[in-house]
């Protein structure tokens, strides 16, 4: 750590500048994160890293900056830089036990006062919303900056305070001129003086503008690709997914769809009947933390809520296994392979195991699930949650490629899953950063593998036996598709409609299950009931 420190404090190529107020309380400078490239910067300071002094150890507190803002920015970089930033912090990486305000003070060069409840819920809204927003807030950065390349060279912690101003004005609507001196303070202590103009600069023109309803938002207009490019840049999001979705599901549905990603999520329990709980004993906890909830309509076991997961955390009902948090959606897979006491099942692709501990609470300690994965830190996971679910009994894990053990090994069941690796396009509204991450190429890629694992899986089914193949994706390639060429390339499977399973509003016409999240408000999730004949 004290190496990283002294590597980043390296990085700074400003001229020195005066103390701020915080900073004169202490022999050792502030870090700060400058320049956009980091990879080279990391590797060129780790050339330059030189010893230490103790002081960089000193913990500082400053009580001038609004904590939350503070580590909003210093996450938000985490999120944004990934393995970048973690190697210029630190040699090791991101270490376990690492905690947040460690890195703050270690990018900002001061540590805030803890953060209370409201301070947290202000970081969960602040972060997840400037990430979704990216697009959309960069495009008004660029648009009030000088130019193109004040934008493009802009210091990374720098570009992220301005983000979260925008943010808040913008779409929290918080009272604007508090938040333009929040983060002209923030620039100003955690960078210089002159960061903290720049901010103020951007941000005052910004407020003029909202007040006088001329932001300088793009047009709908042009070909169909500055249109969609214009709506990427309204609704904030990629332009390839604006023009996959305006394809497929029509302009206004493409929108509805971006509406819904950009809204804050809500998350659904499931009780843990595994382990004796049932939703009643669920309510009552939630209940007694004054979390409000609604019981879901569509499965017995589940409850859905909008706030209060921090309590939930904190009073320790997932710790400790009481329930667990399973969308619905997920939820509704398993009832269309309908786990029942005495299976066997085949879960292909299991870690982290969301559906395999909710199939094992199923089978009231009778009968037994495979539980494969090509990834062994996620199994450890899912054998972790089993124990404390107290499902284990019932669940066998296989650290395997599916490929490889569907060719080598005479296990057979009559209940396979298949719950495939796919773009996770469902879940843009709980997955804030993953628009970002995905592209084009990573869907033509994933059918591939989903080809091969579909092939992999129906090895292991028994004559008469079933096959659920599931994705969190709402994208027809990935879905439907898939199984159409599934079944092109095996006639002994046909299609077992899901309407014995799911509620008929899941229902899509060739009897796939389907959750749609704009018509469902629940991630967007697939599945097909695959029958192997005798
Ligand atoms: C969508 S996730 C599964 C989620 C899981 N079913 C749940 O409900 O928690 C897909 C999983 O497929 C695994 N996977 C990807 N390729 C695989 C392969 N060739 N063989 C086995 N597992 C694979 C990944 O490691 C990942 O855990």
């Amino acid at each position: 750590m004290a190496h990283a420190l002294s590597l980043v404090v390296a990085l700074s190529t400003r001229s020195p500048q005066p103390p701020s107020p915080s900073s004169s309380r202490s022999s050792s400078r502030p870090s700060k994160l400058g320049g956009r490239n980091l990879r080279s910067n990391a590797s060129d300071a780790g050339r330059r890293r030189g010893p230490v002094s103790p002081s960089h150890k000193t913990q500082k507190l400053n009580s001038e900056v609004s904590p939350h803002r503070a580590v909003s920015a210093v996450r938000l970089m985490r999120i944004e830089l990934g393995g970048a930033f973690a190697d210029l912090l630190n040699e090791r990486g991101k270490g376990p036990g690492e905690n947040e305000m460690g890195y703050v003070e270690r990018t900002l060069g001061f540590r805030t006062r803890e953060l209370d409840d409201r301070d947290l819920r202000l970081v969960t809204d602040v972060v997840g919303g400037t990430i979704r927003w990216r697009r959309f807030l960069d495009h008004l950065i660029v648009s009030l900056c000088h130019d193109q390349s004040t934008f493009r060279h802009m210091e990374p912690l720098l570009l992220q305070i301005l983000r979260i101003g925008m943010y808040e004005i913008v779409k929290l609507d918080m009272p604007p001129y508090a938040v333009v001196d929040e983060n002209v303070r923030l620039a100003k202590v955690a960078l210089r003086p002159g960061a903290g103009n720049m901010v103020n600069g951007i941000l005052r023109k910004l407020v003029q503008l909202k007040e006088s309803d001329a932001l300088p938002l793009p047009k709908l207009e042009g070909d169909d690709h500055a249109q969609a490019r214009a709506l990427a840049t309204l609704y904030s999001h990629p332009v390839w997914m604006v023009r996959r979705w305006t394809k497929y599901f029509g302009r206004e549905e493409a929108i509805k769809l971006m509406v819904w990603n950009n809204s804050e999520p809500s998350y659904s329990l499931r009780a843990n009947t595994g382990k004796g709980v049932t939703r009643a004993d669920l309510v009552k906890h939630l209940d007694m933390l004054e979390v409000p909830y609604e019981l879901s309509l569509n499965m017995e076991d589940f409850v859905r809520i909008k706030t209060g997961m921090q309590i939930i955390i904190r009073a320790g009902l997932l710790k400790e296994g009481t329930c667990a948090v399973q969308d619905e959606s997920a939820g509704l897979v398993v009832s269309l392979l309908d786990p029942q006491p005495s299976d066997c099942i085949i879960d292909c692709c299991a870690a982290p195991g969301g559906k395999t501990l909710y199939m094992a609470s199923c089978l009231s300690g009778q009968g037994m699930i495979s539980a494969i994965d090509v990834n062994r830190g996620r199994l450890r996971i899912l054998q972790e949650t089993a124990k404390v679910h107290q499902v284990d009994g019932v669940i066998t894990t296989v650290h395997a490629d599916l490929r490889d053990f569907a060719g080598n090994n005479p296990l057979k069941a009559n209940k396979v899953l298949l719950d495939a690796p796919c773009s996770g396009l469902g879940v843009l509204s709980k997955r804030a950063d993953l628009r970002w991450n995905k592209n084009l190429e990573d869907l033509e890629e994933l059918k591939e593998l989903q080809n091969e694992l579909l092939d992999a899986a129906s090895r292991l089914v028994k004559p008469g036996g079933v096959l659920v193949y599931s994705t969190c994706s709402i994208d027809p390639e990935e879905n439907e598709e898939r199984v159409t060429a599934f079944l092109l390339r095996h006639p002994e499977f046909c299609i077992d409609p899901a309407d014995k399973y799911v509620p008929g509003e899941f229902l899509t016409e060739r009897g796939f299950y389907f959750s749609n999240p704009v018509k469902h408000s629940l991630d967007g999730a697939f599945a097909a009931r695959l029958l192997r004949a005798l």
